[in-house]
């Protein structure tokens, strides 16, 4: 069976996963397509050689039977709308994050998605299938550390443009972390309190960089976590988990040791979209596997999408005010407590 995708918003990622999808995963194919800016949708169409339909808007989009599934990869205060209407229509639903800007936008996913009584909706955090990230999880699932009780972790980027402000650090960037996190020790965030380090030369007005986040979880495990998005030396996710019996962290990217000139050297890469690559095709192949084979997605759900939302408020107010602030999640729905997949 080939599904049939509709996506929304032809950006960046909307146009990568395009090309994924087309060229290089099994199981769908785009038949229709759709952006504020028709020009781009159009573009779409041409570049990857799509025999898809380009609609006006999102509602247009939805409202035609021949799409089983939905790709929203809009700007994210649009997600919420294209992702009820979807729900609404009964469509499985791959959505770029966020979830929604925030709680309260999640909950209305959540809730449509449990009136309509299956698991329709899966959320855009890829990194649960970085091979990295599984190895990592593996080895603190199967108890090679012990009980975890420090995480130390950084996310950086060689640059961000000036239209990225102070929040973006959590809305665009520490969200990743948020949703890995927590997925990685089984636990929940209890409060965050953010930190200011001095701000690096290579930063704007409007943008304090790097950030430290510190996180504390029910279980007690302290978080740090550091945002750095105008590094300068390249895109570098790192992250390590200090347990009772040992410590485990997050294998450094392949890449060949050169030793030459009395130096020994080895490449760091530059760019997220190929950072990740495997573990964005490893995620849209199991949705698309997963609605085949048992008729639901398997990866993260509306309610990670939900916990995402809450923490990054919180890391907002915590950003705004200074002070530790605390993360209040609601007990978790039965509907949402299936096991999910495991991927590698
Ligand atoms: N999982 C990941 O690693 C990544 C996720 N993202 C997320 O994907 C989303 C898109 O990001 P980019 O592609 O980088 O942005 P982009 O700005 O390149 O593309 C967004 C596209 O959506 C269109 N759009 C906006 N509102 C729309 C609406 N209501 N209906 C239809 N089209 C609409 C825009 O015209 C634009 O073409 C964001 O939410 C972002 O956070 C982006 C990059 C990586
Ligand atoms: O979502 C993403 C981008 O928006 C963001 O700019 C990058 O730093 C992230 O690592 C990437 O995954």
């Amino acid at each position: 069976m080939t599904i049939k995708i509709g996506v929304i918003g032809t950006g960046a990622i909307g146009r990568e996963h395009i090309n994924r999808i087309e060229n290089i995963l099994s199981g769908g194919e785009v038949k229709a397509v759709t952006d504020v800016n028709q020009e781009s949708a159009y573009k779409a169409v041409e570049d990857y050689n799509l025999d898809a339909t380009v609609y006006p808007d999102d509602i247009s989009l939805v409202g035609d039977e021949n799409i089983d599934a939905v790709f929203v990869t809009s700007w994210g205060p649009a997600h919420e709308q294209s992702v009820l209407i979807a729900i609404e229509a009964g469509k499985y639903v791959f959505c770029e994050k966020p979830l929604a800007t925030n709680a309260e936008g999640c909950l209305r996913i959540v809730e449509a998605e449990q009136k309509h009584g299956k698991r329709l909706v899966q959320v855009g955090f890829m990194r649960r299938y970085d091979e990295g990230y599984v190895q990592l999880k593996d080895a603190l699932d199967n108890n090679e550390i012990g009980n975890p009780l420090m995480i130390r972790c950084s996310h950086r980027n060689p640059a961000v443009d000036e239209n990225y402000k102070t929040n973006m650090a959590v809305t665009e960037t520490l969200i990743h972390e948020i949703d890995a996190l927590h997925w990685l020790i089984n636990d929940n965030y209890e409060s965050v309190r953010v930190d200011f380090p001095k701000k690096t030369k290579h930063s704007h007005a409007e943008l304090q960089d790097p950030q430290v986040f510190t996180l504390k979880t029910q279980s007690g495990v302290l978080i740090q976590a550091e945002v750095f998005v105008n590094c300068k030396y390249g895109y570098d996710i790192q992250c390590e988990v200090m347990g009772e019996e040992g410590i485990a962290k997050l294998p450094e990217v392949a890449s060949v040791v050169v030793r030459k000139e009395s130096k020994v050297s080895s490449n760091i890469l530059n760019d997220w979209k190929i950072r990740f690559m495997d573990a964005y095709n490893k995620e849209l192949q199991n949705f698309l596997d997963s609605i085949e084979k048992i008729g639901e997605p398997q990866g993260p759900t509306s309610w990670d999408g939900y916990i995402a939302a809450v923490t990054a408020d919180a890391c907002l107010q915590a950003q705004e005010s200074g002070e530790e602030v605390d993360i209040n999640l609601q007990d978790t729905p039965d509907f949402y407590k299936k096991e999910t997949a495991v991927w590698s």
